[in-house]
């Protein structure tokens, strides 16, 4: 999978996703509604624990992901510390995919599951404008062209849905040096309905949520 093959799909013949507010949205790592429970934090997509995973040394650069309400900023905020991601990073993270997306399933089961069921047998494709290895870029002829590694893994777990869901019954650690949230090793997960966030869970995120509205109300102001 890691040197999975370059190919070309006609688009409209698959299940493609860009924006997480599309129809098959919620397929997309940037998600939110598909929340993680994990060592007693919530963490708000699978796109946050992917990059945290990045830094299992660095336990403040991963505080700093997980606690960032918006993917795309924690991303950001983490870029200037790409330098010092894990070393054997290009070795692990497709695994490191492969299980951030199946402890998204096995936290959201019936809303996860639902959707992978409800892409059919269609190729799923994450229409990317510039990354063509975890997903594929419009090409002529309306195909999208690229890797889609991420795409193969949705499928691939769409699969393991379909043919043997107690498979995802629970979700082992990888068996990598260093897997590690904050300073502990990342535990065995086990499956379960929807993450229902706990009172400490929820006052942290409320907390959060009114210090970022309050800054934007200043933002506003001062604009
Ligand atoms: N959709 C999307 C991205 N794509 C997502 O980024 C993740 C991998 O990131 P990297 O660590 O850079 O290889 C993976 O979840 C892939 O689906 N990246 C973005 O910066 N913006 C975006 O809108």
């Amino acid at each position: 999978m890691a040197h999975a093959e370059f190919r070309s799909y006609q688009r409209d013949q698959v299940v493609s996703f860009r924006k997480t507010t599309e129809d098959f949205g919620g397929l997309s790592n940037m998600a939110p509604g598909f929340p993680i429970a994990m060592l007693g934090h919530l963490i708000r997509t699978s796109e946050a624990l992917y990059q945290a995973c990045r830094f299992p040394h660095m336990p403040d650069v991963q505080r700093m992901v997980i606690v960032e309400t918006s993917p795309m900023t924690a991303k950001m905020k983490s870029k200037p510390y790409r330098k010092d991601t894990r070393p054997d990073w290009e070795d692990v993270r497709v695994p490191v995919m492969r299980w951030c997306l199946r402890v998204k399933l096995a936290q959201n089961w019936e809303t996860f599951s639902a959707l992978l069921m409800a892409t059919g047998d269609r190729p799923i494709v994450e229409d990317s404008r510039k990354d063509d290895y975890w997903g594929a870029k419009a090409a002529e002829d309306d195909l999208l062209a690229g890797r889609n590694v991420l795409g193969r893994l949705l499928m691939e777990l769409r699969e393991i849905v379909r043919s043997d869901p107690d498979r995802i019954a629970e979700v082992l650690p990888l068996d990598i040096p260093q897997f590690v949230l904050l300073g502990h090793q990342i535990p065995t997960i086990k499956r379960k309905m929807n993450v229902v966030p706990n009172q400490a869970q929820v006052r942290e995120l409320t907390h959060s949520a009114a210090k970022k509205s309050a800054r934007k109300s200043k933002q506003d102001v001062l604009l």
